[in-house]
């Protein structure tokens, strides 16, 4: 079968790596900037030993998602940089709310005490669904927000959810859908008629892969198990995660794929015997397609032939995300810790702060992301300020939270447009829908990427993964 992939970010590579083992070559991957890793990006500064991360610096060795990620690192033999439970970037999360810097609770005896911003002890919240029926009629969706408010109480879904949401997807908790992240608590709620109930089953499930899912052959990825044994939190990796792509396309190349870079597709044209591709100016064509593409580059390449496709793929919305990355010679920080979070109801301009000295060895600097805008960008940036003005506001905001005064050394203004898909109410359904679609005009194109089954680095290389086995031979 001759194959390409659309999309050179971590989901198009993690497809050509998938194709290739499944069906070998011809394979082409086909990205239209001049670089692979998409939103996947890092600037090494050696000679002053640290890094600035435009996107991720991050990943979760969590459930399956987490040990495939970790197969696949093995495999490129990458080195990790593992963070334990108990490192202070796992233990302190903190938000800044009522005007002072918040530490979160990270052990079960901080649900009992009252930790500013919150007016009660957390048990009180947890008390409350269980006390809480669960609505008569049931539901199919509704937004976190609503959901946490209903279980919870407003307290918590302002100053835990809400939050969360603003550091997993620059999003409005009020917006997105509580399938995003709870969908299994949500399920049970609504089975069960309550949360912890269904929190309780979630703990026995999760713990280690389970073999019936047929993903590991060999057992389960020996990174996978060694992150289990030494509880790591999360991880990065030497280097930065740029290190992943570029690992990938090596890998790729070396084996005699074709990633194309600087080779945009234009438009897709299906028949009976597969689809034409329009590269540049050229007509390409092959059995299957795989698109790893943002939903809203995608839904013009399929406009002139499915028009109703194309509309549903303009349904899933994005935000744009301004990025901050700053440098301070020495250690500056009062209290270490992965950073802050700024729940949305401060109606502050930055979303929250990255500690990236804190959460990985970078000598004697002091270096910070600072995030800004998501879902809230027109509202604070509409006006279009300068990198200037964005970077002086970013400085303001720190020397207001964390009372670091000097200016810093280096730093990098990145606009990220459209970096982050919203998994609005109804999400599932309109992912169903579109993939329904494909299935009826039976599209020789499989979907995988940020737009449908998750926005992690997790979920879009398990959704590359999936989306491959699932092509059916010819
Ligand atoms: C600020 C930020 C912080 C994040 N932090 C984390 C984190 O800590 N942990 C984590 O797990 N995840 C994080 N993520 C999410 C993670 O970065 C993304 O899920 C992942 O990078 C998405 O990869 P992708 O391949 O699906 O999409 P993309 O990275 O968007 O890749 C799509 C590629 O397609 C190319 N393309 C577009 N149009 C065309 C066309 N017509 N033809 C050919 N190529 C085209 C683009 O140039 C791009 O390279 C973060 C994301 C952002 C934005
Ligand atoms: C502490 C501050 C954080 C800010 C500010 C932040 C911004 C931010 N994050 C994303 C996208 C993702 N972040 C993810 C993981 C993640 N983010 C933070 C913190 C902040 N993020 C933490 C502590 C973590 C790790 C999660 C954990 O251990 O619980 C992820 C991956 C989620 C997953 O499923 O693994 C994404 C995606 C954006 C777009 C953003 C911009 C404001």
């Amino acid at each position: 079968m001759t194959t390409a992939v659309l999309g050179g970010g971590l989901s198009g590579l993690s497809a050509g790596y998938y194709l290739l083992r499944r069906f070998g070559k011809p394979l082409t991957i086909y990205e239209a900037s001049p670089r692979v890793g998409g939103w996947v990006r890092t600037e090494n500064r050696k000679d002053r030993n640290f890094i600035f991360e435009s996107g991720p610096r991050t990943i979760r060795p969590v459930g399956l998602p987490g040990a495939n990620t970790l197969e696949l690192v093995e495999e490129l033999q990458l080195e990790v940089t593992p963070i334990r439970r108990s490192h202070v970037a796992a233990r302190n999360r903190m938000l800044y709310a009522k005007g002072q810097l918040c530490m979160l609770p990270n052990s079960p005896k901080g649900l009992f005490g009252v930790l500013p911003p919150f007016t009660k002890p957390l048990y009180k919240a947890i008390l409350r669904d269980l006390v809480t029926a669960s609505k008569k009629a049931k539901l199919e969706d509704e937004s976190i927000y609503s959901f946490a408010e209903r279980r919870f109480g407003k307290e918590i879904a302002d100053y835990a959810i809400s939050p969360m949401i603003c550091g997993i997807c620059a999003g409005d908790a009020r917006e997105i859908s509580v399938r995003f992240l709870m969908e299994g608590l949500f399920e049970k709620e609504q089975k069960y008629g309550g949360v912890l109930k269904g929190a309780l089953l979630a703990r026995f499930k999760d713990k280690t892969v389970d073999s019936k899912e047929g993903l590991f052959a060999q057992g389960q990825p020996k990174l996978y198990a060694q992150a289990l044994q030494e509880k790591w939190a999360m991880y990065g990796l030497q280097g930065g995660l740029e290190i992943l792509p570029k690992a990938l396309r090596k890998y790729l190349g070396e084996r005699d794929v074709n990633v194309q870079l600087s080779n945009e597709c234009r438009s897709l044209t299906f028949s009976s015997s597969g689809v034409r591709m329009t590269i540049k100016d050229a007509d390409v064509p092959v059995e299957h397609v795989v698109s790893s593409l943002p939903a809203h580059k995608l839904a013009p390449l399929v406009k002139q032939q499915h028009p109703s496709l194309s509309a549903q793929l303009l349904d899933i919305p994005y935000v744009d995300v301004l990025v901050v990355n700053m440098q301070f010679p020495g250690k500056l920080l009062k209290q270490d810790g992965f950073g802050l979070l700024v729940p949305p109801v401060e109606k502050l301009p930055i979303l929250g702060v990255i500690f990236d000295s804190c959460c990985f060895e970078m000598g004697e600097n002091t270096v910070l992301t600072v995030m800004m805008g998501g879902h809230w960008f027109d509202q604070w940036f509409g006006n279009r300020p300068s990198p200037k003005q964005i970077l002086d506001l970013a400085t303001r905001q720190v020397q207001q939270i964390l009372q670091i005064h000097e200016e810093p050394k280096f730093s990098r203004v990145h606009t990220l447009h459209k970096c982050i898909p919203q998994y609005t109410v109804g999400h599932k359904r309109r992912v169903e829908g579109i993939r329904n679609y494909i299935k009826t005009y039976k599209l020789p194109l499989s979907l995988c990427g940020a737009a449908y089954d998750g926005v992690g680095i997790n979920d879009v290389i398990l959704s590359a993964r999936r989306q491959v086995e699932a092509i059916p031979s010819s």
